[in-house]
C-alpha cells in the first residue's frame, strides 16, 4: 500500500462510529494534508457501535434494544407509552415459524397457556398484537433482567452461593405449585427458562412445550416430551410411552437445583444418545461438600422411579427448603450486556424516546423512517381494552399521515396519538 499510511482515526477516537458502519474491520478514508486518501483499520473489538436510534412504535409500545434471541425470534425491550411500564416484546415472524418443527403449534400453545395464567412467579403476557401485513406477532411480556442460566455462566464456579440458590429454588417451587394446580405440566424447567425481574423475582417462562392436562383426565399422565435433554428424567430417556407429567417437572427442578448448587450436571454425555443412556441408567454422584440436608432433597427429587420421587408439598416441607440460609459473600449479579456498560441494565428505550420527540424534521420525509411506525395492529389479547380491540384492521394508532401532521405540531404528539381513546 505504497504512499498510504496506517493511522488511527482521531476524528472518531475512541473509535465510536455512527450507524451504517459495520462492526467488522473499519476502513475510513481521510483527506490528509497531501490530499491522499488514508486508510484507518482498527480491530472490530475496539469499535463502539453507536447506531442512531430510530423511534419505532408497535401499537402503543416504543421499541428499545434487543434483549435476546430465541429460536422463534428476537426479544426487544419496550416502553408502554400509556402506562410507562417497561416491557419485553417477543417478535415472532410467521414465515420463520412455519420452517421450525412444531413451531406454530408451540407458539400457539404458549400463548393460550400464558393468557390464562396469572402468578407472581409465572411470566406475565400482558398484551398480544398482530400485524397481518407484516405477518408478525408481538408477545408483550413483563420485563426481566435476564435468565438464571446467564447468571450461572457468569459465576466463578458456575454455581450460586447456597443462600442465593435457595432463594431462587423456593420461588421456583411456588411457581411450579401454581402451574400444577392449574393442571399444567411445564416439561422444560431449567435455568435457561427462569427469568429474574428487576426486583429479583423469579419468573418461569417458555411454556412452548408445556401441556395442559385435560380437566376430565384421571391423573397427570402425559405421552409426549420435547424438553431439554439434560433435564429429562429416566422415564423419558428410556422412551416410556406414558409417564407422570408432574414428576417430570420435579426431576427437572431437581437437576436445576443440582446445577445451581454444584455448577455441574448429574448426567452428562457427548451426544444425546450417550446422555439418555446415562440418564436411563440413573447412576449419578453428588459432589463432595454438599451438605447432608441438600443431598437428601436432591436424592428425593432425582429418584429413578417417578412414583418414589418426592412430591411438591413434601419439597416445601423439606428442612433445606424451610431453613433460612446465612448470607455469605459471592452473590452473583448480572454483568453489563456487551456494548452497554450499564451494570444495572438501564432502560434502552431512552435514545428512541429522544428520537421520537426531538428528531430532525427533515427525516420525516425519509421513506425508511416512515416504515418504523406500524399501524394496522390487531390486539388479540383477551384482556385488551375494547377501544384497542375494536381498532382491528383500522388503526390502533391514528393513521400515519395524521401522525405525521400531529408530530409537526408538537414534539410529544406521537405519544399521545397512540392512545386508543
Ligand atoms: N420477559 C423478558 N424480559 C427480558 N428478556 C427476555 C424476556 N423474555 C426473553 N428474554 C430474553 O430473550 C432471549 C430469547 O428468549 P426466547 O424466550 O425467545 O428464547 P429462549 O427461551 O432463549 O430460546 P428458545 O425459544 O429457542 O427455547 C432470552 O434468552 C432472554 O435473554
Amino acid at each position: 500500500m505504497a504512499g498510504h499510511e496506517m493511522v488511527h482515526n482521531a476524528m472518531y477516537a475512541p473509535h465510536e462510529y455512527d450507524a451504517g458502519i459495520s462492526s467488522v474491520d473499519q476502513i475510513s478514508f481521510l483527506n490528509g494534508e497531501d490530499d491522499i486518501p488514508r486508510i484507518t483499520r482498527i480491530d472490530s473489538a475496539e469499535v463502539v457501535y453507536r447506531a442512531h436510534r430510530r423511534a419505532k412504535l408497535v401499537g402503543k409500545y416504543l421499541m428499545g434494544d434487543i434483549l435476546g434471541e430465541g429460536s422463534y425470534g428476537k426479544v426487544k425491550e419496550a416502553l408502554d407509552t400509556e402506562t410507562l411500564q417497561r416491557r419485553a416484546i417477543k417478535i415472532i415472524k410467521r414465515r420463520k415459524l412455519r420452517k421450525i418443527n412444531n413451531g406454530e403449534q408451540n407458539v400457539k400453545r404458549e400463548i393460550q397457556l400464558l393468557k390464562r395464567l396469572k402468578h407472581r412467579h409465572i411470566i406475565d403476557l400482558s398484551d398480544l398484537l398482530e400485524n397481518e401485513e407484516k405477518q408478525k406477532m408481538y408477545m408483550i411480556m413483563e420485563y426481566c433482567v435476564g435468565e438464571l442460566q446467564e447468571l450461572l455462566e457468569a459465576a466463578p464456579d458456575k454455581r450460586f452461593p447456597i443462600f442465593q440458590a435457595h432463594r431462587y429454588f423456593r420461588q421456583l417451587v411456588e411457581g411450579l405449585e401454581y402451574l400444577h394446580s392449574q393442571g399444567i405440566v411445564h416439561k422444560d424447567i431449567k435455568p435457561g427458562n427462569l427469568l429474574l425481574s428487576t426486583e429479583e423475582i423469579l419468573k418461569i417462562t417458555d411454556l412452548g412445550v408445556a401441556e395442559a392436562i385435560d380437566a376430565f383426565a384421571r391423573d397427570d399422565t402425559c405421552h409426549t416430551s420435547q424438553g431439554t435433554p439434560a433435564f429429562q428424567p429416566p422415564e423419558i430417556a428410556n422412551g416410556l410411552e406414558s409417564f407422570s407429567g408432574f414428576k417430570v417437572d420435579i426431576w427437572s427442578s431437581g437437576v436445576t437445583l443440582y446445577n445451581m448448587t454444584t455448577g455441574v450436571y448429574p448426567f452428562e454425555g457427548d451426544n444425546i444418545f450417550k446422555l439418555f443412556e446415562n440418564i436411563g441408567k440413573g447412576q449419578y454422584q453428588i459432589p463432595d461438600g454438599v451438605e447432608d440436608n441438600l443431598k437428601d432433597l436432591l436424592t428425593g427429587m432425582l429418584q429413578y422411579e417417578a412414583a418414589n420421587r418426592i412430591a411438591l408439598e413434601d419439597i416445601k416441607k423439606h428442612d433445606w427448603v424451610r431453613r433460612k440460609h446465612p448470607v455469605t459473600p459471592g452473590f452473583v449479579a448480572f454483568k453489563p450486556i456487551q456494548g452497554h456498560e450499564d451494570m444495572l441494565r438501564g432502560f434502552t428505550v431512552i435514545p428512541y424516546l429522544e428520537d421520537l420527540h426531538f428528531h430532525n424534521s427533515e427525516e420525516e420525509e425519509d421513506e425508511d423512517y416512515e416504515d418504523h411506525y406500524y399501524s394496522n395492529m390487531i390486539n388479540t389479547h383477551p384482556h385488551a381494552e375494547p377501544a384497542v380491540a375494536g381498532a382491528q384492521n383500522s388503526n390502533n394508532c391514528e393513521s400515519h399521515e395524521a401522525e405525521k401532521k400531529k408530530k409537526r405540531k408538537t414534539k410529544s404528539g406521537l405519544l399521545s396519538s397512540c392512545h386508543p381513546s
